[in-house]
């Protein structure tokens, strides 16, 4: 079995980076080659649950965020056999919901969810594919706290660390691959 660094390497040697997309200036890091080996997505889900599995709290379920989030998440937790809540961009769920909106790297959205996606007390890890700004990320900790969660920790594959988005997250945070340049 690969190492946990051998294997945090082959992930990132797929990432894709696109310049001035989908803005000028935008150095965009694209996670979706990494889904086409089928070895590496394997290797990239082991990792994040992995993760999970060793955090000192226990975890109840995974929150997976609209889009790209709800590649990582349902599979991790189908993994860890815990259930998988989402949080989508607003005006996608059905019954009584709360949200939040927020900014980010290249615009602003607004995020939704179920009041009853989430019990009192419950501990949740939050997936993301990418942190820049933490614009999302934030907003997404914040609806989860606002239900009364435990955010445990919020776990992303890439973090843009020169956005510090970072110092804007309410809860710790971990990543898989970091870049500095961008
Ligand atoms: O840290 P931030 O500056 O807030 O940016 C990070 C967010 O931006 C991207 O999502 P995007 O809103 O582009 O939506 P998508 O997942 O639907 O592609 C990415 O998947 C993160 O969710
Ligand atoms: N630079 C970037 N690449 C990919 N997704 C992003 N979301 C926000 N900033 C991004």
């Amino acid at each position: 079995m690969p190492s946990v660094e051998e294997r945090i390497a082959r992930v990132e040697e797929l990432i894709g980076t696109h310049s001035d997309f989908p803005k000028p200036g935008i150095n965009f890091k694209d996670i979706f080659p990494v889904m086409k080996n089928a070895e590496v997505f394997q290797d990239c889900i082991s990792l994040l649950t992995e993760h999970v599995e060793h955090l000192t709290t226990p975890v109840d379920a995974i929150v997976g965020l609209d889009a790209r989030g709800f590649i990582f998440g349902p599979l991790m937790a189908q993994r860890l056999n815990i259930p998988f809540i989402p949080v989508r961009k607003a005006g996608k769920l059905p019954g009584e919901t709360i949200k939040y909106s927020y900014q980010l790297e290249y615009g602003s959205d607004t995020f939704e969810i179920q009041k009853s996606a989430v019990h009192c007390r419950q501990r949740v890890v939050i997936v993301d594919d990418l942190l820049a700004t933490g614009g999302t990320m934030k907003a997404a900790a914040m609806l989860l706290k606002s239900l009364g969660a435990e955010v445990v920790e919020c776990m992303v594959v890439i973090e843009l660390t020169s956005l510090k988005g970072r110092d804007k997250v309410p809860a710790p945070l971990y990543s898989m691959i970091q870049y500095h340049d961008i």
